[in-house]
């Protein structure tokens, strides 16, 4: 059955409806980033870029680099948008434009995040980087979707929700592991480089991170709560605005995720990196070389 005009917008030049992509500009390698100037920091390294637009906060290069064709695309802030981002990624790889139906064979993308993140542990300072081992959606969307129970894992779900005791008023939170096969690559790399750990992922920089400017919080001690969960070993290390989205939705359409975030400020110091532009630019080159390995 053809999707209808209106669940599948195409623009009259044939692409896709916010990302501005037609079929044919993504490669099966796609790295994310959350801001549209770190696409030009990503494809700068590339040989050449053989494509690029921009709609929004939505920003593509396609390339190669040392002969392998990536793409790199900017999501822009949150969750919103990373439903926005996979689902159209993977309507560009898996629906015919022409007939508007899904392909009878369904291509696997890899999807990467490159992500900056802050600390909630006094042992991963800032200027290190976080593998997301998981993804701990405080973000609700996945239970917008049908999924089978296996896209999540049940077991540290359901010990968080123990250990939190938060609000009914709040979405439930998820976890969603990492794609395994991507998370062995990286750890095989350079395990030294990286820390692994849990990444919460809210709606929010401030009150849904803990932060307190001028608004208090309704539950004070919830950044305190993630940083003492543990959980077969494992910690919530960090918290940013995505990577639970897109290992949710990339479980869900069958694709391949992994979250890799340079860790710019630490909660639980109250620091922030003097250098976050060149932290940044190591983790894109060491993602880029990992990516190229085989
Ligand atoms: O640097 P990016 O990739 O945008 O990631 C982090 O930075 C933004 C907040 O400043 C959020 O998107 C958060 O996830
Ligand atoms: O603390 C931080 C730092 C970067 N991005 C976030 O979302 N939170």
């Amino acid at each position: 059955m053809a999707i209808k005009e209106s669940e599948l917008i195409i623009n009259p030049d044939g692409s896709v409806y916010h990302l501005n992509l037609k079929p044919e500009h993504i490669a099966d390698t796609i790295i994310t980033v959350g801001d549209q100037n770190r696409v030009d920091r990503v494809a700068h390294f590339f040989d050449d870029v053989i494509f690029e637009t921009q709609k929004r906060e939505f920003k593509t290069k396609t390339g190669f680099y040392k002969g392998k064709k990536l793409t790199v695309i900017s999501s822009g802030i949150g969750t919103d948008n990373i439903d926005i981002v996979l689902n159209e990624l993977d309507a560009l790889a898996n629906i015919d434009f022409k007939t508007r139906t899904i392909k009878k064979k369904i291509k696997q993308l890899q999807i990467v995040r490159i992500g900056t993140s802050g600390s909630l542990q006094k042992d991963v300072p800032v200027d290190n980087y976080v593998a997301s081992t998981s993804g701990v959606g405080f973000d609700g969307l996945l239970h917008y979707y049908a999924h089978k129970a296996d896209v999540v894992n049940q077991a540290t779900t359901q010990a968080l929700i123990q250990h939190l005791q938060d609000s009914p008023k709040k979405a439930e939170p998820y976890v969603v592991d990492a794609n395994s096969s991507l998370l062995q690559k990286f750890k095989l790399s350079n395990e030294k480089l990286l820390n692994f750990g849990l990444t919460g992922t809210n709606v929010g920089f401030y009150g849904p991170q803990g932060r307190v400017l001028r608004l208090p919080l309704s539950k004070p001690n919830f950044i305190d709560s993630l940083a003492s969960f543990e959980f077969e070993k494992q910690k919530i290390t960090n918290l940013e605005m995505e990577t639970s989205a897109i290992y949710a939705l990339a479980k869900m359409l069958g694709h391949q995720a992994l979250s890799v975030n340079a860790i710019i400020a630490n909660r639980a110091m109250g620091t922030f990196s003097k250098q976050p532009k060149d932290l940044v630019d190591n983790l894109i080159q060491f993602v880029l070389q990992i990516l190229t390995e085989d």
